[in-house]
């Protein structure tokens, strides 16, 4: 499968390096992939025998035009990466970011010519589970078949019709998979506490989430149904549901959560101002 002819990424770390293994393990030609990134020149993290060619810079990349251009790098560093893009032809680019809070107008600005599109991936992409939401209102149909095809070999897309939305997104899915291994942490410390080995603790808590996770993918039930099925009236799970769900303080902390999230996209998004490469 290649949807693109030629990918270059910008960024090989945990998100990029995440989405092109995904890749690669779908069937995507990893000779059509080329990765750049600083952090590649004295090690290149096991990507060359993977067939993937890398760089430590743009300039050195034996690609001098991609047909599509993904940054993965750090939002912080656009201002830093973005010159140095500057001699790519950017009529025809599709330029793909999955950067928090870099807004579409930002990109535009530094790839006038190209058809940008701002993305929020997950890790889960790594092993085919992720889920994408993307956002480019003017880009032609052709390029979104092509994009849509490319992250579906990692997950779901879906694609939003409101720029504000990415920050929503970002603060549930983007985010979203740290909360989840937070609560990893949490149910084995309260395994531990409630006398369990710690190791126990950990492989009981990481298999119920993976389980839970499992059964909810397969499932035509509802999350309501599915956390029905595991309560028994006056039972184990409704005593420590009345404390986790019907206080409301999961609820509130999911909320509050999810804003701060949110609250931070917009704050980076209004502190970006990217310059004309
Ligand atoms: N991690 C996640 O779950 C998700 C991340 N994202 C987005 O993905 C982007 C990357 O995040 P993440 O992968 O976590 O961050 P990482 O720090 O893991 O990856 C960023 C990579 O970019 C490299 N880099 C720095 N400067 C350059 C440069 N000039 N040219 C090329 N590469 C460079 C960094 O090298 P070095 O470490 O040496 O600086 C690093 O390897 C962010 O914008 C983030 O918002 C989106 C969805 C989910
Ligand atoms: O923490 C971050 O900013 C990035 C965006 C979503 C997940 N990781």
């Amino acid at each position: 499968m290649a949807a693109f002819e030629s990918t270059v990424v910008i960024g090989a770390g945990k998100m990029g390096g995440a989405l092109v293994d995904g890749w690669i393990t779908q069937g995507i030609d990893p000779a059509t992939i080329h990765l750049v990134d600083p952090a590649l020149a004295g090690d290149d993290r096991g990507w060359s025998a993977k067939g993937v060619a890398c760089s430590a810079d743009f300039t050195d990349l034996a690609v001098s035009q991609p047909s599509l251009l993904m940054l993965a790098i750090k939002p912080q560093m656009m201002d830093a990466v973005l010159p140095g893009l500057a001699p790519l032809d950017h009529d025809g680019l599709t330029v793909l970011s999955i950067a928090a809070g870099t807004t579409l107008a930002a990109l535009q600005t530094a790839f006038a010519k190209a058809r940008c599109i701002r993305t929020m991936p997950n890790t889960p992409a790594a092993v085919g589970a992720g889920i994408t939401a993307a956002y480019g209102p003017d880009v032609p149909s052709d390029v979104k078949v092509g994009v849509t095809a490319l992250l579906e070999a990692v997950g779901q897309v879906v694609w939003v019709d409101n720029e504000q939305a990415m920050d929503a997104v970002t603060a549930v899915s983007g985010s979203g998979p740290a909360y989840v291994f937070h609560m990893v942490e949490a149910l084995a410390d309260a395994g531990e506490a409630l006398g369990l080995p710690a190791d126990t603790a950990m492989a009981l808590a990481r298999q119920t989430i993976v389980g839970a996770g499992q059964l909810l993918a397969q499932s035509d039930e509802t999350a309501a149904t599915l956390r029905t099925n595991v309560t028994s009236p006056g039972g184990t799970t409704a005593a420590g549901l009345s404390v986790l769900r019907d206080s409301g303080k999961l609820s509130d902390l999911m909320g509050a959560t999810t804003r701060a999230a949110f609250d931070r996209s917009v704050a980076l998004a209004a502190s970006k101002d990217v310059p004309k490469s």
